[in-house]
């Protein structure tokens, strides 16, 4: 998790959390104007339950269109080339309004390995979608006295973290039209699952040596778990996430879509997939999600 932008969102809540360069309390609740801010993430979640009570008034019937792209080039459709920013931004605004009205308000759990730019494509998805943006890791440092997800592992062991991890996707699980951030490691538990799949999850496969690339650069602060092998930053980093992608990879496997950075890298024949920009990783998360809901509606 790495979140540094602050937005701000038409619904209620945003959490802004940033892991790295943090040294006291690290994130923070934000209510958008009007709103009293809560003093605890339960505050948040009882008044997005009533939004919510609200809005399930209003249904969208779930129906799947099979055709897609409708606003696009066929130039760019037919290159695949998403490398100019005003064609990376009219793709995402065309299908993020394919998708938004069959997604029927369900969330977006993003999943996948640590540095594997979920906060940063999650920023990216909520806008598009208009959903508001939550990192997992941020809720329960919140939740925890504003104690950093690093103090957490200290002070109080890796399993008080998992379990904090757990009560916060049960409390997602209620919500609606939000993109979750999760943590690297909640695809390990099968409860986090059944919160998960009340929403649409979304996988971000990301080659471990890309991972290692990024998370040397920043550093290892906010990711306990990096904490222990010998060697240089980038050798124990690539070490360290290789083991842990290794053990983690049937459960990724759960998730609803598949976001495979080398997949995409092919598409757009390019060599190499540490390249490719969070717009364009966006835009293949919603073409998955597409696929998906056509999968759902037997498209
Ligand atoms: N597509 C990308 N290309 C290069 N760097 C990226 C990309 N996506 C994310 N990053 C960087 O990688 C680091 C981890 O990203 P982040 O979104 O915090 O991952 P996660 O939430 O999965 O841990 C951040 O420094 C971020 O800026
Ligand atoms: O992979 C993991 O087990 C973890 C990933 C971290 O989140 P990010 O994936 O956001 O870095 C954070 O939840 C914690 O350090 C444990």
């Amino acid at each position: 998790m790495e979140a540094k932008a602050v937005h701000s969102f038409h619904l209620s809540t945003m959490v802004v959390g940033d892991k790295l360069g943090r040294t006291g309390p690290s994130s923070s609740l934000r209510m958008s104007s009007g709103f009293v801010k809560p003093k605890k993430f339960q505050g948040f979640v009882s008044h997005r339950l009533s939004l919510l009570q609200r809005s399930q008034q209003r249904t969208v019937p779930v129906v799947v269109a099979c055709s897609s792209y409708n606003n696009i080039p066929a130039s760019i459709l037919e290159t695949g080339s998403f490398r100019d920013p005003l064609d990376e931004e009219m793709i995402l605004k065309s299908k993020s309004q394919e998708i938004e009205p069959y997604l029927n308000g369900r969330c977006i759990y993003l999943v996948g390995m640590m540095g594997s730019g979920k906060t940063t494509v999650g920023k990216i998805l909520s806008e598009v979608l208009s959903y508001s943006f939550f990192d997992s890791d941020a809720l329960i440092e919140e939740e925890v006295d504003k104690t950093s997800v690093a103090d957490i592992f200290k002070n109080y062991g890796e399993a008080f973290f998992r379990n904090k991890e757990t009560e916060i996707l049960k409390k997602l699980s209620m919500m609606r039209r939000d993109v979750i951030s999760t943590g690297g490691g909640a695809v390990v538990k099968p409860t986090n699952w059944k919160y998960m799949h009340k929403g649409i999850s979304v996988w971000l496969d990301v080659p471990v040596e890309a991972l290692a690339r990024r998370i040397t650069k920043v550093g290892t602060n906010s990711r306990p778990l990096l904490h222990y092998e010998a060697g240089d930053a980038y050798t124990k980093t690539f070490m360290r996430l290789s083991s842990l992608f290794e053990e983690r990879s049937e459960a990724h496997a759960n998730a609803n879509a598949r976001v495979s950075l080398e997949n995409i890298a092919a598409k757009l024949d390019q060599k190499d997939a540490s390249h490719l920009s969070p717009k364009t990783i966006a835009i293949e998360a919603l073409e998955q999600i597409n696929g998906f809901l056509k999968g759902e509606d037997g498209c």
